[in-house]
């Protein structure tokens, strides 16, 4: 790694101020926080820092939105999960925040205000231009060492991701280390065949995988489902009905059909399309080959015989990376593509899944500890998997490279 990690610093009577990502689906009416993922994850970093004195910062998604709100409930949150005080501050670097910290004694952990709230952290900027906020130069005098274990948040170049590192030493945190250690591997020491299973709405996104780890010689084989799938499809000519077709237009991905086209093009032996697919007629579940799609009613999931087939595809697999689920698995008549493919890649040597549907599927089967590593990122996981070098990825080096050694 050319970043440093939390082996490397001493945390003893230090103020530590600590970037997550808490940022978590919330009950617009009750403001109960749906899932605790996030939280659970982070947990691992904040004990490793109990000699210290822990600032948490984190956001809770963007303004304007309904869950832009208030951090009590994260506190409380957190507080229940592993089992410490946690105080709340609703503040972010004003009088009350330097005072709380002020008072602070080792092993107390500190939540301070949604981070966002300043609107300086909504904005993407260098990381030099990050440096200079009001925000960075007034959070960073509130510590000792900033530890980034935002993950989910590694993609923005925003102020607490890129500009605190350059202006205070800074360490990884053992869930941000975790995710680079596991998504580098896919790309570097993974067991062949690897195979990824590109699924769900976000069709840009996964086209853009694809592209990149085919052409990288970095997947063996991709295996197109869900409304990637009907892309794909439809890229191969096939009429894939007019409600998919519609589903595609409202998403705004018409034009990534000739996308899929010129990758099919390269690469047909390696990306594997539904040949079966089920629809819903009279309110049951009805298969039908792709040459025979019905026109007036959309895919809603995989054929039994196109399951079979890929659930073989990925048995003889080394690796999955799974993102995206084959259907509307929300409806049970249209879960079993996604099911059985969950249950096959389970058994497979190495597993990474990326994407917050396919992470939820897995974690009802009760198969969370059967997969090598499910990833806290939706937007960073796949900025990763596409090659990218990541912001925050970019600003520990930078800093550790400046204050580390
Ligand atoms: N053929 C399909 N038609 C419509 N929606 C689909 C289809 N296949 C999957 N989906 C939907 O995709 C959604 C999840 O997609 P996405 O958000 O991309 O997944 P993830 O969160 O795992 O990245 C689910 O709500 C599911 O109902
Ligand atoms: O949840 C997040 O991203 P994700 O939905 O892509 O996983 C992160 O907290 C980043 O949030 P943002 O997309 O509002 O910058």
């Amino acid at each position: 790694m050319a970043f440093g990690t939390l082996q490397d610093v001493d945390i003893r009577g230090k103020t530590v101020l600590v970037r997550v990502d808490f940022n978590s689906p919330i009950d617009p009416t009750s403001e109960m926080i749906l899932d605790d993922k996030r939280f659970r994850e982070h947990i691992p970093t904040i004990r490793a820092l109990e000699d210290g004195k822990v600032v948490i910062v984190t956001h809770q998604s963007r303004p304007g939105k309904k869950d832009f709100t208030t951090l009590a409930s994260h506190a409380e949150k957190l507080e229940r999960l592993i089992h410490r005080p946690v105080t709340y501050i609703d503040d972010i670097f004003g009088r009350t925040a330097h005072e709380a910290i002020r008072t602070m004694r080792a092993g107390e952990i500190l939540m301070l205000e949604n981070v966002r709230f300043n609107a300086e952290e909504n904005l993407t900027m260098k990381p030099e231009d990050a440096a200079k906020t009001h925000l960075v130069r007034r959070l960073s005098e509130m510590g000792d060492l900033f530890v980034n274990d935002a993950f989910g948040t590694a993609h923005r170049s925003q102020p607490t991701v890129v500009g605190i590192p350059r202006v205070m030493k800074t360490v990884a945190g053992l869930l941000m280390e975790r995710e680079i250690t596991m998504l580098s591997k896919v790309s570097s020491g993974a067991p062949h065949p690897i195979t990824f299973i590109l699924g769900g709405t976000k069709v840009d996104d996964s086209i853009a995988v694809a592209d990149h780890v085919l052409r990288n010689g970095i997947a063996d084989r991709i295996l197109a489902i869900g409304v990637v799938g009907n892309i794909f499809l439809a890229a191969e000519g096939r009429a894939i009905g007019e409600p998919s077709r519609q589903l595609i237009e409202s998403l705004g991905y018409t034009g990534e059909i000739q996308k899929a086209r010129d990758i099919l093009a390269q690469y047909a032996d390696q990306v594997l399309l539904p040949e079966t697919v089920a629809v819903r007629e009279k309110g049951e579940r009805a298969e039908y080959p792709v040459s025979g799609i019905p026109q007036d009613t959309p895919i809603l999931d995989l054929g039994s015989e196109s399951v079979r087939s890929m659930v073989d595809q990925i048995r003889s697999s080394g690796t999955i990376v799974f993102n995206g689920p084959a259907g509307v698995f929300e409806d049970p008549d249209f879960a079993i593509g996604t099911y059985e493919l969950v249950r096959a890649a389970a058994g497979v040597e190495f597993s990474v899944v990326g994407g917050g549907h396919t992470a939820a599927v897995i974690e009802k089967m009760g198969l969370e500890s059967a997969y090598s590593h499910l990833s806290t990122g939706g937007g960073a996981c796949i900025e990763f998997l596409t090659g990218k070098k990541l912001p925050a990825v970019a600003a520990l080096e930078a800093s550790w490279e400046y204050f580390g050694r």
